[in-house]
């Protein structure tokens, strides 16, 4: 029996006909810890960043203190969705080796405590946005929450193979909630912003699901190696690897960034296709699994690295030095 069966034969999760995640036998007591895990702190972390970068580049101006309370609605908005996600997934999250040691199938935290908590957390930091920052930031924050709960986890991941193509929109979203949080509207550039992530989506995932796709195929969820395979799949992370380096260009081409931020989004991006053509070309064994690691590392690395840029040439610039 392998370490996953073994977990999962001290901690059973069965969905409901209601569609709610159900706890195996008795549920331990849950710390701190076990609620901030709910969060998805690592990921929100880089969500949270590309906020803040949103934020800062708008233009217009906005109170340091109601520019941190718009960060902290985001994170605490951006938590409570990982929580919401994590309550609906109990059941595949429990089959998956990477996900099998979260708190709710762990039996640490019941999925109705999940389920509250997310609940609460969203209603509060979309409410506090609102009230506090602005309305429109607000309703895209609340947009952000129920594309990823609703759109993304309960209509499209178990459905399509396509479900992080449009629902990778969700991650998307937060600079553009950064951003309206200064301005109070949507602009063309935050769009832009938008677009950039939309694209980066795609590459980011399938590198990890190249390499995680027995995880899915055990836990029955359509994701692109399991349902077209592996050699589609390199295929289309290579297309998507150039469409993203393409839209990187618009910061520049809108006139929201300079030179610099272009040099660095060529230099960066041409290490992208490097590593997305490397995915594409070396497909079978260790090696295979090997560059889609690297693929899927530096694909995070490649976004911090693309938004600092943009938030360094704007800082930069209120100093009156031009990069
Ligand atoms: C629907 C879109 C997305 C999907 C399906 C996705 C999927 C994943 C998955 C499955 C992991 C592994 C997580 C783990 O090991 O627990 C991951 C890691 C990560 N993702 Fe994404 N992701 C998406 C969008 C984003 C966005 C928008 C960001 C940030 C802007 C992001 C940032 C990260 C980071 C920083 C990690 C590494 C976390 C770590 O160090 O463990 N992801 N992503
Ligand atoms: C402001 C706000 C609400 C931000 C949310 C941003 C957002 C939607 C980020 C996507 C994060 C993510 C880990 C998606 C993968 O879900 P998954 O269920 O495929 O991953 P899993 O298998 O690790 O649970």
């Amino acid at each position: 029996m392998s370490d996953v069966s073994a977990e999962l034969s001290v901690r059973p999760l069965s969905r409901d006909g209601d569609g709610s995640a159900q706890p195996g036998p008795a549920v331990a007591g849950a710390d701190v810890a076990d609620y901030f895990a709910l969060l998805k702190p690592r990921v929100m972390s880089l969500v949270l960043f590309t906020a803040l970068v949103g934020l800062v580049v708008a233009p217009g101006t906005i109170h340091p203190w109601l520019a941190m309370v718009a960060l902290l609605c985001i994170a605490v908005g951006a938590g409570a969705s990982g929580a919401l996600n994590m309550w609906f997934d109990a059941d595949i999250d429990a089959v998956m080796q990477r996900t099998a040691s979260r708190p709710i199938p762990r039996g640490e935290i019941a999925p109705g405590e999940a389920l509250g908590f997310g609940l609460t957390l969203s209603v509060g930091a979309v409410a506090a946005m609102g009230v506090l920052v602005n309305w429109t930031a607000a309703g895209l924050l609340a947009g952000t929450i129920a594309f990823y709960v609703l759109v993304y986890t309960i209509w499209l991941k178990r459905r399509t193979p396509q479900n992080i193509v449009i629902g990778g929109a969700a991650g998307a979203f937060p600079p553009m909630v950064g951003w309206a949080a200064v301005t109070g509207t949507v602009d063309l550039d935050s769009l832009a912003l938008f677009a950039i992530i939309f694209m980066w989506t795609p590459p980011h995932f399938w590198a990890l699901a190249l390499y995680r796709s027995e995880d899915y195929r055990r836990a029955g969820v359509p994701m692109m190696p399991v349902v077209a395979g592996g050699d589609e799949t390199r295929r289309q992370i290579l297309i998507y690897s150039v469409l993203l380096v393409a839209t990187t260009m618009l910061p520049y081409v809108l006139g929201f960034a300079g030179v610099a931020y272009l040099a660095v989004a060529i230099a960066l991006g041409a290490l992208f296709i490097v590593a997305a053509w490397r995915v594409y070309r070396i497909r079978t064994g260790r090696q295979a699994d090997r560059a889609a690691k690297q693929m899927f590392g530096y694909s995070v690395l490649y976004l911090f690295m693309l938004f600092v840029m943009l938030l360094a040439e704007h800082s930069l610039s209120w100093t009156g030095i031009a990069l």
